[in-house]
């Protein structure tokens, strides 16, 4: 029993998982059902492992795997999210899986299956979760982990969760890469830290991704403004990017942006951009996030906006129709000597917007953490998204000091450092979502930032009146500015005089 970890599951996510175990020195038992795939995974590390020792063992079957394991054992699961899980589960129970080893899922799971799992499992072995974020290229050389389950099965896996993930500069918070196989990177903070029992970690992972997708939105809608109303290029919009990311706006999606727009078409050599079609797909984490926020009436429209904002795109058709028939507005395309001043607007306005989506996920955590009992460290979660996830940027930096400032912030919008970069932006922001409104480019999720900024931050909003059109059609009640909190009151709006009861 040589191994320390199998790994089932050999797509590109759990092969280069596996690789990266072995960049660590770790020996990894591997399965797949697709034979080919565990051939693929042991040819490549023959070719990147050079003179070092064996250190992918192929094995062909799950019992085969836990001979294989120093016990007691450690296997992580790389398969898609859903029923396969529970299956593959069941399989090593029947292959001689006992209470002590752990079984870690890292696929894309719905945080309430995680919990049910762990209650399910749990006199059988330690069900244990690890949510990954970088994709395929995080999952090789440094991917943002997010585990949760016993504290017990975090003891026995957190070295080497600790060894792939990717690592960030304690003093500038900038992430520390490497893409070069057999040069693992080994100093640094590691963006892996223990996030609470489970279902925990699947729920931040779940939210990371509510947040990726507010984020990749807000770049959208900017990228759409530029092209409308300045009549820029994807090549000119690229150069913005590139330039932003000397900024506060410095970020992997702003980075990949940039090269999607720098990218040409090989066979039309036009901007591949202009021939990918405008039809967003979804796997269902965001949508997840917004159904979350929903049920537990957290405010979290920039993340919902996103969501929307995927399914209208999936409208083509009808949205070729109403192109033709749907009358816009004739706003010029703005002049070569204003494009500076737009362009900076719209700087500001994808910062501050990108400020309240963050808010919004922060602050949804902090409702479902209240609701499911987990104590969440925020300024952790701010610090393991620093590095080898898709939202990594250097703006993950200032949240994670603001939360180290103050663990118990209301509202991440109330943190002194944000508070200043809002009051100093607005302006260009509310520039921005004016322009973009007047020249009829949607930007659902920015004008939703910018409302969420202004509901939050003004203390009496129309919810009076609302409770009043509630109390006059379904005597609703309303609670009064000037009685105690609680009380209840109902007026006979029926009635002539308009009587008003304490109920
Ligand atoms: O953090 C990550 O590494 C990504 O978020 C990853 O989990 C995946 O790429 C998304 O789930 C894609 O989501 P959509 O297909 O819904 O865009």
């Amino acid at each position: 029993n040589s191994c320390d970890i199998g790994v089932v599951g050999l797509g590109v996510m759990g092969k280069n998982l596996a690789l990266n175990l072995a960049d660590h020195g770790y020996r990894v038992a591997c399965f797949d059902l697709d034979a080919g795939r565990v051939e693929a995974i042991v040819k490549q590390d023959e070719k990147e492992r050079g003179e070092q020792p064996e250190r992918i063992i192929p094995v062909s079957a799950l019992d085969a795997m836990l001979d294989s394991l120093t016990s007691p054992a450690v296997i992580l699961l790389s398969i898609p999210a859903g029923d396969a899980v529970d299956a593959v589960c069941e399989q090593l129970i029947t292959a001689g899986l006992v209470p002590d080893d752990v079984v870690i899922d890292t696929g894309n799971s719905l945080w309430t299956d995680s919990v049910a799992r762990e209650q399910k499992y749990a006199d059988k072995f330690q069900f244990f979760t690890t949510a990954v974020s970088g994709g395929e290229v995080g999952a090789r050389f440094g991917p943002s982990l997010m585990p949760s389950g016993s504290e017990k099965a975090w003891k026995r896996v957190a070295p080497m969760l600790k060894a792939i993930a990717a690592k960030v500069d304690p003093q500038t918070g900038k992430s520390i890469e490497t893409a070069e196989p057999g040069k693992p990177v080994t100093e640094g903070e590691p963006c892996a830290a223990y996030i609470g029992p489970n279902g925990a970690g699947h729920y931040v992972k779940m939210v990371h991704n509510g947040i990726e997708y507010a984020d990749m939105q807000l770049i959208c809608e900017t990228y759409h403004v530029m092209r409308v109303a300045l009549g820029m290029t994807p090549a000119e919009i690229a150069r913005v990017f590139r330039k932003w990311t000397e900024g506060p706006l410095d970020s992997y999606l702003i980075e990949i942006s940039a090269e999607v727009l720098e990218q040409t078409d090989a066979e039309s050599q036009q901007p591949l951009v202009d021939v990918i079609l405008d039809k967003a797909g979804q796997k269902g984490t965001g949508l997840w996030t917004a159904v979350s926020a929903l049920q537990i009436g957290s405010p979290a429209q920039t993340i919902a906006q996103a969501v929307f904002a995927r399914s209208l795109s999936s409208l083509k058709t009808e949205r070729v129709a109403a192109a033709n028939t749907l009358a816009g507005p004739t706003a010029p395309v703005i002049a070569e000597d204003q494009r500076e001043t737009v362009i900076r607007q719209l700087e500001h306005a994808l910062y501050c917007s990108k400020i309240c989506a963050y808010a919004q996920g922060f602050q949804l955590m902090d409702a479902a953490a209240k609701e499911q009992g987990w104590t969440l460290h925020f300024a952790e979660i701010a610090k393991i998204w620093r590095a080898g996830c898709i939202i990594r940027a250097v703006f993950l930096q200032s949240i994670t000091q603001a939360f180290e400032k103050q663990a118990d912030l209301p509202n991440l919008l109330m943190a002194p450092f944000f508070v200043e970069q809002l009051a100093s932006h607005q302006d260009d922001w509310r520039g921005a979502v004016a322009l973009s409104a007047v020249h009829g480019i949607p930007c659902p999720a920015m004008m939703s930032a910018l409302s969420y900024y202004d509901s939050y931050r003004t203390a009496v909003l129309p919810a009076n009146l609302l409770q009043g059109q509630r109390d006059y059609f379904g005597a609703h009640t309303y609670q009064r500015t000037d009685k105690p909190a609680g009380q209840k009151y109902h007026t006979e709006w029926s009635d002539p005089t308009r009587p008003e009861h304490l109920i």
